[in-house]
């Protein structure tokens, strides 16, 4: 792998059509190279190849061969096949070109996105002297990770031999003797390193036993699993509940019949989802196919991988961003050649390169992070639809508040609905009370807790119960105000407020990382009665502690868990009664199941709903259900009290009372009148560029070039500064588009592309194209 070979061929032979790793406007299409005989066997559609381009060698896929006849005069040829197997199959092929076109983006990107990033070669550029003195510039293309390698030593003598070679043994070859008792313990094979630490030998004592014939030193590729050496108790499928039978009936019935078909599945939190989703998969399994689990990175917890890895064992392959590359490759590697059935993991798991998909799952369909947010902006969901098609495999949508999208599809029979309306044994749902903070000031309470929670804490210390608190910010204030002048420090770079962050006194932006001590006089008017305002992760952490002496809080926030293991650690912390109380953002929403949990707060749900995005309202709804969801899960009955300043918006009214009906009525009929989606398809168009002048008129050529090219009812909102003006020093406009049926609309923008290419290379323009954006910020 990696050496680039240079001879000259003869013209003729077969002809492999690649795509190039080379993300740039021009480059993205097809290249012919001629396949020399001695690689003949090896290239195959899938393929990863090295090839010259240009001056340079860079790494490509094959994606077709052709026969020998289609191309005329001089080719150049595929240096170099890097893997033993090809890492794409013809589907994913398919589904990158599909990709490209769908999301705008360039066929390799999408390539890409499939692949583990150990596979992403490195192409190394060196300066090599010539004989005649001239420089030359050689180009090597070696991958990021390989596999691991470990050597073994094994004894190649049985028990009883090895007795009588240690009575043979000179006395002073102690380490030779130790060696010897290590491996017989040890039946008879031991990793090297193992060996020399246990021994406290050196290498040159295995070799006099290697060349005596007695030992012999190998090395194996091992795989690297993080899982290895943990076991998990096995469990059982449960006895599903009339409702369970029911939906588990449908689901069966296409995954026998080999039908695709979209299913939501519409249940409330705690309803018994995931064990449906287990037995369908056993389902899969027995059939001798695969399966695919998609769940948010942030609920694929310890808990969860347990409830997969305890029914289906070693099967199941885990798949998250806290992998090390070298564990990502392997975890890939297992699951193309066939090692691992079942995949779960967040959303890049659904590239899993099976060829035998049986099933399909997408659990918290709703959930935003299903958007890749960067290129190829696809959404998992379309991607999931796409392969059940292809394998004619069903797939399911689950959760306890469908987005409006999957809904809308559903009561138009596009997807089957399929419900679960009580939780699993009749137990209940949380009762939800709801708390106006207007009046607990008027009241003259100004603390962060209402007098409600404030006593349902204090009950809940008392019985030695758990309790779940939410806030949507991390940090200490979420803005620092001069109260003189009203002057407000905002990040230099970004058009966004700093937030006080009171651990290490530091003011920082959440966008770019820009960082300023904490400020002890206005810059403005010198005046020193500087204010925090909002509230953040930090600052409840110390109100906590001030109003409950002695209450045992584990925070968890993007702060807490940095470090890899750190949410693991922390949730099983919390599991084994190691504090009171689980204080978080979004992370502690999701997937949790603990008994003891008899408590759920909500310090502000506010501060989701002022949001400049027309989904604030459904987010505000999804999140407080899910996070209501985690209270009372087992025998214990469970309550939650959520804190507002808007008590009687539709979102907070409904989630306090588990009804998504009402409140997907309510919304289809503001999104109806706004034009918004299900209504109306989005495409948005982003303009950045540090020059605020040049971005408004690239901007306006761009909207000028589409308006007259799209159909009568499409629109083009814009340009408009977006929500947030300039990131990272970058002004930032743009243009919506708002369409009904646009079939052209990506190979449309596609040439608006090249019509902008001139600024984009030239003067550092960046035009970011975002296909149905889910978030509009
Ligand atoms: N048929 C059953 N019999 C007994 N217990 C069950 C059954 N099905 C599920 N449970 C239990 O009920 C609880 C909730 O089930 P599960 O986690 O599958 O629900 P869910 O709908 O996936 O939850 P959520 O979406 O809120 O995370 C779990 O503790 C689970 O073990
Ligand atoms: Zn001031
Ligand atoms: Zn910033």
């Amino acid at each position: 792998m990696g050496c680039i070979r240079n001879d000259n061929l003869p013209a003729g032979g077969p002809i492999a059509e690649v795509i190039v790793d080379v993300p740039v406007l021009g480059a993205d299409k097809p290249y012919d190279y001629r396949i020399p005989p001695d690689l003949s066997g090896q290239v195959q559609p899938g393929s990863r190849v090295a090839v010259p381009f240009g001056p340079r060698k860079v790494q490509g896929y094959v994606i077709n061969i052709k026969g020998k006849e289609t191309h005329q005069g001089q080719l150049k040829h595929i240096e170099a096949v890097l893997d033993d197997q090809p890492p794409l199959t013809e589907e994913l092929l398919a589904l990158s070109e599909w990709m490209s076109e769908k999301y705008v983006c360039f066929r390799s990107t999408a390539i890409q996105a499939m692949l583990p990033s150990a596979l992403k070669a490195r192409t190394t550029k060196e300066v090599i002297e010539s004989p005649s003195g001239e420089k030359q510039v050689v180009y090597e293309i070696s991958d990021n990770v390989t596999a691991r390698r470990v050597s073994y030593v094994t004894l190649l003598k049985e028990a009883k031999d090895v007795q009588r070679l240690l009575q043979e043994l000179p006395k002073q070859a102690l380490k030779q003797r130790a060696i010897l008792g290590y491996l017989l313990e040890h039946e008879g094979k031991v990793m090297l390193t193992e060996l020399l630490q246990a021994c406290q030998a050196s290498r040159s004592s295995v070799q006099s036993l290697q060349e005596k014939g007695i030992v012999t030193i190998a090395t194996e590729e091992v795989e690297r699993d993080p899982y290895a050496g943990r076991s998990f108790a096995k469990t059982d499928p449960l006895p599903l509940t009339p409702a369970q039978k029911e939906v588990f009936g449908h689901i069966i019935k296409a995954i026998e019949k080999e039908q695709f078909q979209t299913y939501l599945l519409h249940g409330v939190t705690g309803s018994g989802k995931t064990e449906v989703y287990l037995q369908a998969i056993a389902h899969v399994l027995k059939k001798g196919k695969e399966a695919i689990v998609l769940v948010p990175e942030i609920s694929l917890t310890p808990q969860m991988v347990e409830r997969f890895k305890g029914r289906f064992g070693d099967q199941v392959a885990v798949v998250y961003s806290r992998l090390s590359v070298g564990e990502r490759y392997d975890t890939w590697r297992k699951i193309r050649n066939g090692q691992a059935k079942i995949v779960i993991g967040a959303r890049s798991a659904l590239f899993a390169p099976f060829e035998r998909l049986g099933l399909i799952i997408i659990d918290e369909e709703h959930e935003s992070s299903y958007k890749q947010e960067e290129n190829p902006r696809y959404h998992a969901r379309d991607v999931a639809i796409f392969r059940g098609q292809y394998h004619q495999a069903p797939v399911i949508l689950g959760s306890a508040t469908p987005s409006l999208e999957s809904y809308a599809r559903a009561r138009k029979n596009v997807y089957t609905l399929l419900s679960l309306k009580e939780r699993v044994h009749g137990r209940a749902l949380p009762k939800v009370e709801v708390v106006d903070m207007r009046q607990e000031l008027q009241s003259g309470n100004r603390t962060l807790f209402s007098r409600h929670l404030y006593q349902k804490i204090e009950e809940r210390l008392e019985q030695k119960e758990q309790m779940v608190l939410f806030i949507n910010r991390r940090g200490f204030s979420t803005f620092v105000m001069c109260r003189d002048c009203g002057f407000v420090l905002q990040c230099p770079h970004c058009d966004i407020s700093l937030t006080y962050h009171k651990v290490n006194h530091t003011c920082r932006c959440h966008y770019c990382g820009h960082t300023e001590r904490q400020l002890m006089r206005c810059p403005n008017c010198q005046s020193e009665h500087i204010r925090f305002f909002g509230t953040g992760t930090q600052k409840v952490e110390e109100a906590l502690a001030q109003t409950f002496p002695g209450i045992r809080v584990i925070r968890m926030d993007v702060d807490t868990t940095r470090r890899k293991g750190a949410h693991e650690k922390l949730l099983h912390a919390f599991g084994q009664h190691k504090a009171d109380c689980l204080l978080g953002t979004q992370m502690i929403a999701k997937g949790l199941d603990f008994d003891n949990v008899t408590l759920v707060g909500v310090i502000a749900a506010d501060s989701m709903l002022h949001l400049p995005d027309f989904r604030a309202a459904e987010r505000t709804f999804q999140l407080l259900t899910q996070v209501s969801g985690r209270a009372g899960r087992r025998q214990k009955p469970g309550e939650v009290v959520i804190q507002t300043y808007t008590p009687d918006h539709y979102s907070i009214q409904c989630a306090s009372q588990h009804d998504y009906h009402t409140f997907y009525e309510q919304e289809m009929r503001y999104r109806f009148q706004k034009g918004y989606p299900p209504f109306y398809y989005l495409s948005l168009l982003l303009f950045s560029h540090p020059d605020l002048t040049y971005c408004i008129k690239a901007a306006e050529e761009a909207a000028n070039w589409l308006k007259p090219r799209l159909s009568k009812q499409s629109q083009v909102l814009g340009p408009v500064a977006a929500p947030i003006p300039k990131i990272k020093d970058r002004y930032r406009y743009q243009c919506m588009i708002k369409y009904k049926n646009e079939s052209q609309l990506s190979r449309l923008l596609m040439e608006l592309l090249h019509y902008m290419q001139p600024h984009i290379a030239k003067y550092h323009l960046q035009l970011q194209i975002d296909m149905e954006p889910q978030v509009i910020l």
